[in-house]
């Protein structure tokens, strides 16, 4: 039975918390509340930033210090965890608190940022004393810190010879299955990396990456050799050109829409294909069963002065007269998104990915009763795993003997042959795409198929 008594309880009141006011701290602060928060509840950093930045009432440099705080402890987080570990005798405390979220963001800025170890220590201490929980485990704190410090070069040495040290276990074992373990190295070191920033332009890829010192790539994309706020860029209000990671532009380079034909897009939010559709002059349907996807993909098409037709529906129920193309970008675990996106790792698990491969049939079978006789099919997804790419596919053409394979070739991806497999379908690895340096290296992971309807 209900507690009855605890109603007419008179409520206690509330103490809040008391805040230690020392410059710095309300980021750090941020950042751990953050990398708590997603570790906790598996959301998404971005989504959880975008929603506690505006109540957290910090400035611009204090906003971009929690980001790169929380970004690099879920890059590194494999290493910040195992170097504290191994400094913790007895473990990490019981009933600590925020402990261990606090020391995760204090051993990101000693260990990878320019921050001093001073400060990194000082403001992780203060902010220990700020829950009685961790406040008990401040002197442990302070002395796994200081550690940590003095160290840095030996945590830095071993981590580097543990490639898989920032990968979790269920992923080492399906890249490795999948492209073998020296491949499997070469992405785990490539995610270690920040990633570029890239740029789909309506037209004149050599010119911009001229005006934004920036390198035209082989497929059109341009590759900014400086990462800078993207709004105050030369072409940014006039809508020339779109953040979009160069393989995920690939997908629409094998729909290759024409002026007049109807395309659906089945997935399409927040709108980087469809974008890249409209500029082509195809009519197109973007289709998401997300509103707020959807009101940031108008957004953007606003912005570009690019028009499509937008429906809120599910694509597994969705009827419409059949398209003379259609893509499907499905949802997924999103894996190939792991170096823009480090929390994914430690967000998915292996549950994800089948419960999404799932959905992914069924899309991928609604998506090809929305296509013509003779129409184009585009099925991908970010994913590095084959039950998402691969996998699908073959179940797909099993399933449905009225499509064929169009295999892609070179030229009509900028001559990029490394990024088709054996059954002439795209598959981009993190690590693929080598630049001048590792910085401005590789591309996310990506599959993606063209199929005809007969
Ligand atoms: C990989 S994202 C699409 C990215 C987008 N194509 C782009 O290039 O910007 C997958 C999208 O699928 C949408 N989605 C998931 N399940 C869906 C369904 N059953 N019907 C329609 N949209 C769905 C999600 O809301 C999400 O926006």
């Amino acid at each position: 039975m209900a507690d009855q008594s605890s109603s007419r309880r008179p409520a206690r009141p509330e103490t809040p918390p008391k805040l230690d006011d020392a410059p710095g701290l309300p980021a750090r602060r941020l950042a751990a509340t953050v990398i708590d928060e997603v570790l906790r509840a598996r959301t998404a950093l971005d989504e959880t930033l975008e929603r506690m930045l505006p109540e957290s009432g910090l400035d611009a440099a204090d906003a971009s210090l929690a980001r790169a705080i929380a970004v690099t402890a879920f890059r590194r987080l494999g290493t910040i965890q195992h170097a504290i570990d191994a400094r913790l005798e007895r473990g990490s405390p019981r009933k600590s608190g925020p402990f261990e979220p606090i020391l995760t963001a204090a051993a990101a800025q000693i260990l990878f940022l320019d921050v001093p170890d001073h400060a990194a220590v000082d403001l992780a201490i203060r902010h220990l004393h700020e829950d009685a929980r961790s406040a008990r485990y401040a002197a442990l704190g302070n002395a796994v810190l200081r550690r940590l410090a003095r160290e840095r070069d030996a945590v830095l040495a071993e981590a580097q010879a543990e490639v898989f040290g920032d990968t979790p276990d269920w992923l080492v074992e399906s890249w490795c299955t999948a492209y073998g373990e020296d491949t499997a190295a070469a992405m785990a070191q490539s995610h270690r990396e920040e990633p570029p920033l890239d740029l789909s332009v309506k037209a004149d890829p050599a010119g911009w990456a001229e005006k934004l010192d920036g390198i035209a790539l082989p497929i059109g994309s341009v590759r900014l050799r400086e990462r800078q706020a993207i709004a105050g860029l030369p072409g940014f209000d006039e809508g020339a050109w779109w953040v979009q990671d160069a393989a995920a532009a690939l997908p629409v380079k094998l729909l290759a829409p024409k002026p007049g034909e109807r395309i659906a897009d089945l997935c399409a939010a927040p709108g980087g294909k469809t974008a890249q559709i409209a500029a082509a002059g195809a009519s197109v349907t973007a289709l998401d069963r997300s509103s707020p996807r959807l009101r940031r993909l108008k957004a953007n098409l606003a912005r570009l002065g690019l028009s499509a037709e937008v429906v809120t529906a599910d694509a597994v129920t969705w009827k419409a007269d059949p398209f003379d193309a259609v893509l499907l970008d499905a949802p997924c675990s999103a894996t190939g998104t792991i170096r823009r996106h480090p929390d994914v790792a430690w967000t998915k698990l292996p549950e994800d990915r089948d419960r999404l491969a799932a959905l992914q049939a069924r899309l991928f079978d609604a998506a090809a009763a929305l296509t013509k006789p003779g129409g184009r099919l585009v099925y991908c997804t970010c994913s590095l795993e084959p039950q998402e790419g691969e996998e699908q596919t073959a179940a797909f053409l099993a399933r449905n003997p009225q499509f064929r394979r169009e295999p892609v070739r070179p030229e009509e991806i900028g001559g990029l042959a490394d990024a088709i497999d054996s059954n002439g379908d795209i598959r981009t690895l993190p690590h693929q795409l080598q630049g001048e340096t590792p910085r401005l290296s590789g591309w996310a992971g990506f599959y993606a198929t063209r199929l005809i309807r007969l």
